[in-house]
């Protein structure tokens, strides 16, 4: 290991201060209940003492429910897999989501949820994500062209990612389709994202329902327009295939096209609630992931040498589902980053019947908490788990990974069904810009601060150079 090997392997990318604490108890029980909510508006990642990243498992109850919290790997599995039919999303999570995206497959559950992912399964084969790689490439090359333009310049890397990460969707949904106004489509998605913090599947802690949200009656005239823009591309899209003319093959066709061979398609108003949950689940995400990549890389020269002896290295005809056997290295890189700062920071649940996991008790009603931000830096399932170490990921080492610990994309029969998608975008975006730009962080260090996804605390300015 040479020197600056060393030096890079105890680089700890930013986060929040972590308060110290002797038990695993409800932060009100020291913070006391104001404190604790002022936390909370300030960075729920803040909320998790010192003491959770030690102990597996805590009981907690906290203004009139009981809560599991749980980073132990084969609780989570037994919650997540094994009994996962005893669990359903927590009525909280359903009220705030369910008006944005009503059957879509983020919200929906039971024989609803089964149906549609069983439907929706084909449109995200192997092949399917292949076939995407084209239009992702196409994009992040027209993206990469327009930032040539702002050579020299300070861009907010945060807004690069939030409208390339659009732009490859709308890209991949609809393929530019000519009876699609995507400008105005992008205009609706941004404001809705501004008035309302875009409806997501992980607005989980801090988002009661019933709380009045600022913008709300604007995000639902939003959601409505954005509904009857998507059903009419629907319909002029069924029209044309109806006709025989040939179509592409977007998501829109895909889904269009799901369980037709079972005689089970879907629904014009789940089309629509599918391709709107796409959106909502698929794009911040992965902007936000891409972000935090480009910002560690900054920090980390001998990390970003490697990165880019490896997209130098891939041919120009590359297929973009080969990326990461290009890549490897660059992957493991994406991989860490989603440990340290994964987007969707929580995963939960309410246990429907009583449970018995781990010799503990659980009630009817009690929510089931697993921080990911929390699991991904547990004492016991990592070493040197706030450091940057790509290699972990690597070779033999990677197989050490204790199964359960690293899950930015769930677990069991819900997993993300976009995680190959969204693996293939962040390879190519990387690809495409690292070849033609030195990104070198300009602002001071963003604070991870757990919103809708786990999003940087300053827009990210980095200085663009052409390489
Ligand atoms: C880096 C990017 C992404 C991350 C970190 C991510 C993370 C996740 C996680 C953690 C879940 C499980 C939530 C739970 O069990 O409560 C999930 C579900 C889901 N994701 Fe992703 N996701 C990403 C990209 C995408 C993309 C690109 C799409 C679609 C194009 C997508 C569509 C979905 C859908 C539809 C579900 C619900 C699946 C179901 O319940 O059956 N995601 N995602």
């Amino acid at each position: 290991m040479t020197t600056s090997d060393a030096a890079e392997r105890h680089y700890i990318p930013p986060m929040p201060p972590r308060i110290k604490a002797r038990k695993p108890t409800p932060v009100t029980q020291f913070l006391g209940t104001v404190r604790y909510f002022k936390v909370m508006a300030r960075n729920p990642l803040e909320v998790w003492s010192d003491v959770f990243y030690r102990e597996p498992v805590a009981n907690l109850r906290f203004l009139g429910r009981d809560y599991l919290v749980t980073h132990d790997p084969a609780m989570i599995r037994h919650v997540f897999v094994t009994n996962q039919e005893n669990y359903r999303f927590s009525y909280v999570r359903q009220a705030v989501l369910v008006p944005f995206l009503r059957d879509g497959l983020v919200v929906a559950e039971g024989e609803t949820w089964k149906r549609a992912r069983k439907a929706l399964t084909p449109v995200f084969t192997p092949r399917h994500v292949k076939g995407f790689g084209g239009v992702m490439d196409q994009v992040a090359r027209e993206r990469a062209d327009e930032l040539a333009a702002k050579a020299g310049q300070t861009v907010s890397m945060t807004e690069e990612m939030l409208a390339l990460t659009l732009d490859i969707l709308l890209a991949c949904l609809f393929s530019h389709d000519a009876d699609f106004d995507a400008a105005l489509f992008s205009r609706r998605i941004n404001r809705l994202m501004d008035v309302s913090g875009m409806p997501h599947p992980f607005d989980l802690v801090q988002a009661p329902g019933w709380v009045p949200r600022v913008g709300r009656t604007e995000a639902t005239r939003l959601i409505n327009e954005m509904r009857a823009q998507v059903g009419a591309l629907a319909a002029a899209r069924r029209k044309r295939i109806a006709t025989g003319e040939t179509v592409p093959e977007d998501f829109l066709t895909l889904l269009l096209q799901a369980g037709q061979k079972e005689d089970a398609p879907l629904s014009d108003d789940e089309i629509i609630d599918n391709l709107l949950t796409f959106m909502a689940a698929g794009h911040e995400t992965t902007a936000r992931t891409l972000t935090w990549t480009f910002y560690v890389l900054s920090q980390t020269p001998d990390a970003l040498a490697r990165v880019l002896g490896e997209v130098d290295g891939v041919p120009d005809d590359a297929n973009a589902s080969a990326l990461a056997d290009h890549m490897p290295y660059t992957n493991a890189v994406v991989k860490e980053v989603m440990r340290l700062y994964p987007a969707a920071a929580q995963l939960s649940r309410q246990a429907v019947d009583a449970d018995e996991v781990g010799g503990r008790q659980i009630a009817p009603g009690t929510e089931i908490v697993t921080s990911t931000w929390v699991l991904h830096r547990h004492e016991s399932l990592w070493d040197n788990p706030d450091a940057f170490e790509p290699e972990r990921f690597m070779g033999a080492r990677g197989e050490t990974i204790p199964r359960h610990a690293w899950l930015p994309f769930g677990l069991g029969p819900r997993v993300c069904i976009g995680a190959s998608f969204a693996m293939q975008e962040i390879l190519v975006v990387m690809a495409r810009l690292l070849q033609r730009f030195t990104l070198s962080s300009v602002g001071p260090a963003p604070m991870p601060i757990m919103r809708i996804t786990l999003q940087p605390s300053t827009p990210v300015p980095m200085r663009i150079e052409p390489r």
